[in-house]
């Protein structure tokens, strides 16, 4: 690395001074109090070009650009449990009583404070998005089982349902009198949904469903709300019909059911369904995941949730939609709401644990130059490495989820089959892009933050743990990065056979015959750094990449179809088409950044944003090198620059790191560890584990 700085130097009496300084730097490594000149190593790292440096962050400004329009419901949501220390969640904690509290918190919210959340989930869904997320700051285990409550159990009710569904159930739903679940998954099968063996077999004579178990693979498992709380469960079952053939029966697909698991009065569990708890997890222990069993549990034929498929009193089945897989894909189309909901909650977890490890690297102090006091840990290269690039995603990734949010709020009413198609994909991407990155960064943070990282106090096992899920959940990521690949290919094959581009994947009908010709052999070496930080050329280079990837796995496939078939194909390119969503989605969360930079309306805030833009564009690219100079899109010198110029991006964005953390707007009762309190922060932290302040002490000697 200072080799690589020291290029910079050219000639002369100069070479003894980097002697010199490369010397004091071998010292450092070796004793690092001895460290000689640290202004000279700032310089280097700087490449002389500090006098460019943005020094001040108009943070109210950006604050107000940032906030949304539904920033007052999240105030509420922290006021209300400011006022409520009785509901805050103590760092130690059984997961019975975890799962008591829980419940108070969301009864609390919804009776107490008067927040319900549940019309929004049809009326306003950026709103419902917002309360999530502030809620999950309380406690993750809350925002989930807010979530399984309004999104899971009450979205399929009024999505998957009609009128008379919706009549029955919203209001109970909403004042929490019908705690509900959302029973899909099975012991055999999760991802692969149209596995699942849960029958429900109509009754002519009764006019009644029956809900069977078939066998234990088919028992429901990990069913939020199950274990405790939930008196009914939305079921996931084959629809089977009565015929007059030899067969005697017909699968119609998968279909949801309302099914009361316990008694509304005396809350025991109702006959021929057993129920039994998944027991403590790795996070998250404040919901409580329940498996639950099937024997001949007869239901009402009315509680089959009707939108898509419907049967008739004498048994006859109707539907809009031709086939079982459109019904199908019609079902699970309605649930990609839990999908935007965990993509912006893991965003509110990586503006939180970044928050904790900037304000706390900015305090602590390890070292410095000889006779001169400590520096703060962030100014050490290596941080700046590991947290400005976080730090940056962080604001990439807002951007990206509040637009996949405002698409998703159109698509909910206007049911535009372009817009339905493009959330479908970008919700299953930006879930697993997102989600993927933030479970990476926690422990990067909390390796950042040293050994008061890992204090519980200072929240990184809890945000780790109960974030981790985030992962699987709501589909897996590798499964849902597939679906965008899929999507991807479908695009493609459509521009080769003169089919329409949906909106965002424009840039491939604009764009691919660009990407697709040779690089410029000009252009490959330019390392300028006002051509570097064009967003023309960042765009460029992740689209080059994306088109590449995308043209490539279209030939291997062809190739491998031959002798492997459909299913062998996409295996054998499996890795190759993982990488291409993942750079995809990379594309769309860049475009979104860069036009929130441009329309951003304070000349300030976007001088800032457009910094940490660059930084997020260029860090990325860096970080795919290998790739990039495979294909010669960069010839070696333009990678070195890019290099050079993600570290010294880092280091600018490390000088406004504060502002920019601030701008978060976080209050200290969200992120509430004491190493990152805004101000006493070790004294705060010293009063944890019990030391009085030092006024305290002093008066009582
Ligand atoms: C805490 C918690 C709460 C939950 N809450 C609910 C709930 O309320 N209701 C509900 O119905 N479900 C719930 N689930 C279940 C959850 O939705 C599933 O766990 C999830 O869908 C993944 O399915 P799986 O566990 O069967 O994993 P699997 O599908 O078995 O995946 C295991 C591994 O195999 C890989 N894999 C699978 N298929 C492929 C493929 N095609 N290509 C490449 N790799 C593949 C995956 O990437 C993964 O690494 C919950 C789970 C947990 C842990």
């Amino acid at each position: 690395m200072e080799g690589h700085n020291l290029d910079q130097i050219q000639t002369g009496d100069e070479s003894q001074t980097i002697a010199r300084r490369v010397q004091r730097l071998t010292l450092h490594l070796i004793a690092p109090i001895a460290v000689a000149d640290y202004s000279n190593l700032q310089l280097l790292t700087c490449g002389g070009r500090a006098k460019k440096l943005i020094n001040n962050v108009n943070t109210g400004a950006l604050s107000d650009y940032m906030r949304g329009k539904y920033r007052d419901i999240q105030e509420k949501v922290y006021d209300y449990f400011n006022t409520r220390p009785d509901l805050q969640t103590p760092i130690e904690i059984s997961t019975d009583q975890h799962r008591q509290l829980c419940m108070r918190q969301l009864t609390g919210l919804v009776k107490e404070a008067g927040i319900r959340p549940f019309r929004y989930v049809l009326e306003d869904p950026a709103k419902y998005f917002a309360i999530l997320e502030a809620v999950g700051s309380v406690d993750f285990s809350l925002g989930i089982k807010m979530g399984v409550q309004y999104s899971l159990w009450g979205g399929s009710v009024i999505n998957l349902g009609t009128k008379k569904h919706r009549d029955k159930y919203f209001d109970g739903i909403d004042n929490l009198e019908y705690l509900g679940c959302f029973a899909m998954t099975e012991l055999h099968h999760g991802s692969n949904v149209q596995g699942l063996q849960t029958v429900a077999t109509f009754d002519p004579i009764t006019d009644e469903f029956v809900i069977d178990t078939p066998n234990d693979g088919a028992i429901k498992w990990w069913i939020g709300n199950a274990a405790v709380h939930g008196k009914f469960a939305t079921v996931f079952a084959k629809l089977m019909l009565p015929t007059h053939d030899v067969k005697g029966l017909s699968d119609m697909g998968v279909h949801a059911f309302i099914v009361p698991i316990r008694d509304l009065r005396t809350h025991q569990v109702l006959p021929g369904i057993e129920v039994h708890d998944c027991g403590h997890k790795i996070g998250l222990n404040g919901v409580d995941n329940g498996a639950l069993r099937f024997r001949s549990v007869r239901i009402p034929r009315d509680n089959l949730l009707n939108r898509f498929g419907d049967v008739s009193r004498d048994g006859k089945y109707s539907s809009n939609l031709p086939t079982i897989n459109k019904r199908f894909a019609a079902t699970l189309g309605e649930l990609v709401g839990g999908r935007v909901g965990l993509a912006s909650s893991s965003v509110g977890v990586l503006k939180i644990a970044v928050t904790i490890a900037i304000r706390y690297s900015l305090l602590r102090q390890q070292f410095g130059p000889p006779k001169q006091p400590e520096i703060s840990i962030l100014d050490y290269q290596s941080q700046q490495h590991k947290l400005m690039p976080m730090l940056a995603s962080a604001y990439a990734f807002h951007f990206a989820t509040l637009s996949l949010v405002d698409k998703y709020s159109v698509m909910k009413s206007s049911h535009d089959d372009e817009i339905v198609g493009d959330v479908h994909t970008l919700s299953a991407g930006l879930k697993a892009y997102v989600t993927s990155y933030t479970a990476k960064s926690l422990s990067v943070c909390r390796e950042a933050c040293g050994g008061h990282g890992y204090a519980a106090v200072n929240r990184f096992g809890t945000l780790r743990n109960d974030h981790d899920i985030f992962q699987t959940f709501e589909g897996d990521n590798t499964v849902l990065l597939q679906q965008v690949a899929a999507d991807l290919l479908k695009k493609y094959k459509e521009k080769f056979q003169g089919g329409t581009l949906a909106v965002t994947w424009n840039y491939l009908r604009d764009s691919m015959s660009k990407y697709l010709s040779q690089p410029n052999p000009v252009t490959v070496r330019w390392e300028g750094e006002d051509h570097l930080r064009d967003p023309q050329f960042q765009l460029d280079a992740f689209r080059y990449r994306t088109s590449r990837l995308l043209q490539t796995v279209a030939v291997r496939l062809n190739k491998h179809y031959k002798t492997l078939g459909g299913f062998g194909a996409w295996n054998r390119c499996l890795n190759h088409l993982l990488t291409l969503a993942e750079s995809h989605i990379e594309s769309v969360i860049l475009a979104k950044f860069i036009e929130a930079v441009q329309s951003c309306p304070e000349e300030n805030s976007r001088a800032a944003l457009k910094l940490i833009c660059d930084l997020y564009a260029l860090d990325r690219i860096w970080k795919d090198i290998g790739t990039y100079r495979n294909v010669d899109f960069v010839a070696p010198n333009k990678a070195k620059a890019i290099h050079k110029l993600v570290e010294y991006l880092s280091f600018q964005v490390k000088n406004i790191a504060k502002e920019l953390v601030d701008a978060f707007d976080l209050p200290d009762n969200v992120t509430r560890a004491p190493i990152a309190m805004q101000s006493e922060a070790y004294a705060q932290y010293t009063q944890f584990v019990g030391f009085q302040t030092q006024e305290a002490t002093a008066a009582n000697t």
